[in-house]
């Protein structure tokens, strides 16, 4: 059996199937497996449950945050102890954000280089949340954009983030 993944697409927010040996690449399941084969696939139990909203009303982010010595937690995965000034994050934000353009899958490359928020990890990728569970300025930032979109420069207690609305 040619060994197929699953992986999400940053872009639209949704898994899609990907054969790196034939380089084929699906929204739909590869026919010829049974449910139960598909539910092997590498990347298969992180993304197939991801596409719609665990509850309605939720709305799913990636984001690109720099920190700064003001931040709650001025520590990251990148810095173990973060003294830029708030100025300073938001230069280095407005780069990325020229470098982004309005492109979700570069917006994915460069939170996974650069964030200072663990979702580096999973190409910003915070999953589905509701109202109440984000900071403030995050979550009305996030419920304003239309999905797809990426938002201008939003300040929470965390630093200075850039969110991409997927869901
Ligand atoms: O709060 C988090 N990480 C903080 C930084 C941070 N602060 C945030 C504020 C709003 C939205 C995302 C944010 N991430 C840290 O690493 O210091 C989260 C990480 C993750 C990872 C996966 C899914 C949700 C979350 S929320």
């Amino acid at each position: 059996m040619s060994q197929w993944e699953v992986r999400m697409s940053n872009s639209k927010g949704l898994p899609y199937f990907f054969n790196p040996t034939t380089k084929e690449s699906s929204w739909d399941p590869p026919s010829g497996f049974t449910k139960e084969q598909i539910e092997q696939f590498p990347g298969a139990k992180e993304n197939l449950g991801k596409t719609a909203p665990a509850r309605p009303g939720q709305v799913r982010a990636s984001h690109l945050l720099v920190k700064h010595k003001d931040s709650r937690r001025p520590s990251s995965w990148k810095e173990a102890n973060i003294t830029r000034t708030k100025e300073e994050a938001i230069e280095i934000l407005r780069g990325y954000q020229a470098e982004i353009g309005g492109s979700p899958d570069k917006f994915g490359e460069l939170a996974g280089q650069h964030s200072d928020c663990s979702s580096h990890a999973n190409a910003g990728d915070l999953g589905w949340f509701g109202p109440g569970q984000m900071q403030k300025p995050f979550e009305d930032a996030t419920f304003a954009l239309d999905v797809g979109k990426i938002s201008d420069v939003v300040s929470t207690e965390s630093g200075v983030h850039l969110i991409l609305r997927t869901g």
